[in-house]
Order: C-alpha cells, then sequence, then structure tokens
C-alpha cells in the first residue's frame, strides 16, 4: 500500500499482553512463518542500556526494574523501523505503545506513514505470568517478584487504557495466552491468516 508516490506505508500489529503473557513467543513464532520483523521496544531499550556510552543507559535500567515506562523520545520505534529498511513486509511491533506518551509519541512520528492492521491483544492469568516470568531464566533485573508487581500496575493503569483506545476503532484480536503455547499459536495464527497475512 502507498501514501503518496514516493513513501511506502509501514504495515504494523502492536502485540501488547500483560509481562510473560507470550508476546516475544508468540512474535517469534509469527516473524518465523510470515517473513514479519520482530521489533520489541522493551529489547531495544535493554539493547541501549547496554550500549557503552549511552546516556541514558542508567535511566532505562531505572525504569525497567521500577516496572515504570521510559519516555517515547528514548524509545524510538520509528527509527528502528526505517533501520530495518523497506523491503519488511511489515513489523511485529512488541510492548508498544504502553502508555498515552507512547500512543502520542507515535501519532506525532508515525502519522501517515503506517498501516495499522490491528492489535494482537494476550490475556493471560496474573498467576500465570509471574510464575512464566520468574521461571523465564534470561537472568532479566526485572524478572523478580517485587518488579513484576510494579510492571503489572503499570499495565494494568496505563496499557490496559491503550488496549481499549484501540478497541473503539475496532482493531484489537484477542487471543487467551494463558493455555499450553500449541494453542496460543493456532489461535494467532488464525488472526493473522484471518487479516489476510
Ligand atoms: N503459552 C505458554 N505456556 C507456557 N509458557 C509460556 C507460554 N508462552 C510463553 N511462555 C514462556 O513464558 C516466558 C515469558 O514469555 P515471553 O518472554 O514471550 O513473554 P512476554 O509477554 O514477552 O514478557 P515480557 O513482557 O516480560 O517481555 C518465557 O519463558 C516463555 O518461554
Ligand atoms: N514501550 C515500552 C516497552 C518497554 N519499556 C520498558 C519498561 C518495561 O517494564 C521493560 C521491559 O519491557 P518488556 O520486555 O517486558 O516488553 O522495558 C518501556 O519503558 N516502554
Ligand atoms: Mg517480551
Amino acid at each position: 500500500m502507498t501514501g503518496d508516490s514516493s513513501q511506502k506505508l509501514f504495515k504494523v500489529v502492536f502485540i501488547l499482553g500483560p509481562p510473560g503473557s507470550g508476546k516475544g513467543t508468540c512474535c517469534h513464532a509469527i516473524q518465523k512463518n510470515h517473513g514479519l520483523i520482530h521489533l520489541s521496544a522493551g529489547d531495544l531499550l535493554r539493547e541501549e542500556r547496554q550500549r557503552e556510552g549511552s546516556e541514558v543507559g542508567a535511566l532505562i535500567e531505572a525504569h525497567i526494574r521500577n516496572g515504570t515506562i521510559v519516555p517515547v523520545e528514548i524509545t524510538c520505534m520509528f527509527q528502528a523501523m526505517r533501520a530495518a529498511g523497506d523491503s519488511a513486509k511489515g513489523f511485529l511491533v512488541d510492548g508498544f505503545p504502553r502508555n498515552q506518551d507512547n500512543l502520542d509519541g507515535w501519532k506525532r512520528q508515525m502519522s501517515g506513514k503506517v498501516d495499522e492492521k490491528f492489535v494482537l491483544f494476550l490475556t493471560c492469568p496474573t498467576d500465570d505470568c509471574i510464575k512464566r516470568c520468574l521461571n523465564r531464566g534470561e537472568g532479566r533485573s526485572d524478572d523478580n517478584e517485587e518488579s513484576f508487581r510494579k510492571r503489572i500496575d503499570t499495565y494494568n493503569s496505563q496499557t490496559l487504557p491503550i488496549v481499549e483506545f484501540y478497541k473503539k476503532q475496532g482493531l484489537v484480536r484477542e487471543v487467551n495466552s494463558g493455555r499450553p503455547i500449541e494453542q496460543v499459536l493456532e489461535d494467532v495464527e488464525r488472526v493473522f491468516t484471518e487479516a489476510g497475512f
């Protein structure tokens, strides 16, 4: 799809859901099957935090441990999409937009540049999410009970209203991810097929 004759619109699917609900796991499978590019806002922030000489590394780490959301000027998803090139079939934008500041920044930067296909919204009971995070085994500094509680509070108070915003536009596709992964992926695959991917 094209906007004007010179600019191709970026096809985007947002992936939202509570911490540990399986966003990254689903993106990994979908990316493989459909040739889409997976961009996780959390992964991009962790990468920047690790970059030698980063001026915002300490600030990012403080937000990650506190389960709060980094200002959108730092979480620059557009830059990452551009860097991925326009040969991409589309992008799986994982864990973004996570609050009103993310959404406002996204609109400021992306208006007229993206084709927002839908929001894949994963739902999962908190008890399952915490077990998954505590057993993830990736050494993340926020995979502990205290950070998890803060992340889930932020999710409930700041991310769910963003899901509501997209629901009102009829863009939300909900999948219950509190089930065995094979069943989750079957439903996720169906959602993508129905959307023409
Ligand atoms: N359906 C499932 N059943 C059991 N375990 C799962 C399922 N989906 C994902 N997991 C496991 O749960 C952990 C968290 O999954 P994942 O990293 O995909 O979640 P996430 O939503 O990206 O979390 P975060 O928001 O913290 O990045 C991983 O160890 C993953 O292997
Ligand atoms: N849009 C985003 C996404 C992530 N972060 C920070 C705060 C999160 O708790 C942390 C981990 O994200 P995840 O890997 O769980 O998606 O990264 C943010 O500030 N803004
Ligand atoms: Mg993740």
